[in-house]
Order: structure tokens, then sequence, then C-alpha cells
């Protein structure tokens, strides 16, 4: 997909530091200021998956506007360093995760810019929320995200994402699913 054949970019958020809902919604806005935010999926809440013992996640999907792999990961980057993330044990909290999961059939093999994001598949906090704003997903090398949904959550032991009630804005910039 090329950024001028527009489209989208699927984008997952993740805080489990501070004020995680304030987080997220900083992401949405800075998101929106440099690649232009189409869609924001309902807030979860999920288990910590790997690392060490943390604090549970708020976790969404966003879609944004289509861009080059080293455009969308300046922008994950931006935003979270407007979040003082602070990096420290690999999969430990944060204030704020910023992954980019998809862009099309884009495919990259750039360690710095993997896509697909090469564990978005096995992650139920990724393919929940992005089922609520494109139904009809596929992530590219893996199928249909609704297959996925249904294989992950069929684990027995399995803890499903619990959507909570709040909400994200929805971004300034039109797109096909507002
Ligand atoms: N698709 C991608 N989205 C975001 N970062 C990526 C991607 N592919 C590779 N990276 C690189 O991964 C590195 C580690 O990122 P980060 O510390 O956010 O990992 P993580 O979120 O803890 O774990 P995970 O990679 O399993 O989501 C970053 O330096 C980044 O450049
Ligand atoms: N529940 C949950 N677990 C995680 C998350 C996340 O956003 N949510 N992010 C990770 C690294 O990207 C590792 N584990």
């Amino acid at each position: 997909m090329s950024p001028a054949g527009g489209g989208h970019a699927v984008v997952a958020i993740g805080s489990n530091i501070g004020d995680r809902l304030a987080f997220l919604r900083g992401a949405v806005a800075q998101l929106d200021a440099t690649l232009g935010v189409h869609a924001t999926s309902p807030v979860y809440e999920t288990e910590p998956v790997g690392g060490p013992d943390q604090d549970d996640y708020l976790n969404a999907v966003v879609l944004v506007g289509a861009a080059e792999p080293a455009s969308l990961l300046a922008a994950a980057r931006a935003a979270e360093e407007a979040a003082a993330r602070v990096r420290t044990v690999r999969w430990g909290p944060r204030t704020l995760d910023v992954d980019i999961i998809a862009c099309g059939d884009t495919r990259s093999d750039d360690p710095d810019i993997l896509l697909p994001h090469p564990r978005a598949h096995e992650r139920l906090f990724v393919c929940v929320p992005w089922l609520d704003v494109e139904p009809q997903a596929s992530l590219v090398g893996h199928g249909p995200v609704a297959d996925l949904v249904a294989r992950l959550l069929a684990v027995p032991g399995t803890a499903a994402p619990r959507r909570t009630a709040l909400d994200l804005p929805a971004g300034n910039t039109p797109g096909p699913r507002r």
C-alpha cells in the first residue's frame, strides 16, 4: 500500500503506569498530528503478557493514515517520547507503548520496523480491539483477524481482554471508517 494510495496503518497502543487513559489519549493526539487518525477502538483492560510481574494494561487500536515504514516508526517513537517513556526491562511496565501492527500488505524486515509486527497474531490485546474498528481485517501472512481471535480464545486458561466504558477521541482526520 503506498502512502499516496490512501488506506491506513494499524497501530496498537498500551499503558500500564500512571494515568493510563491520559497516556492513550495523548498518543491519539500525537498520531493524529503526525499521520492522521481515521478510527479509534474501545479501550480494553488486559492482563500483562510476558515480562515481570506488573499491573494490568489499558490497550486500544488506532487506524492511522498509511505511510512508509520509517515514517510510521518515527510517529510511534514521537508519541512514546511525548509520554516520557523510559525503557527498562523487556516487556516491562511502561507509560506508553506504540506498536505498528501492519500497513496493508507491506512487509518490512528492517529490525527497527518489522512489518507485520512479528507478535501481533498471538496477542489478543491487539487483535480484539483491531476487530472492533475493522471487522473484516486480515493480517498479512496470518489471515482473518477474526479467526486469530477465535483460535487464541479457544486456548484453555486464556484471559479475554475486558472492554471498558472509557473512550478515546476519534481524531480530526476524516477517514473511511469514522
Ligand atoms: N512494528 C514495530 N512497531 C514498533 N517497534 C518496532 C516494530 N518492529 C520493530 N520495532 C523495534 O522494536 C524495538 C523494541 O520496541 P519496544 O521496546 O517498544 O518493544 P516492546 O513493545 O517492549 O515489545 P514487542 O516488540 O514485543 O511489542 C524498537 O527499537 C523498535 O524500533
Ligand atoms: N496486556 C499487555 N501485555 C503486553 C503489552 C500490552 O500492551 N498489553 N505490551 C507488550 C510489549 O509490546 C508486552 N505485554
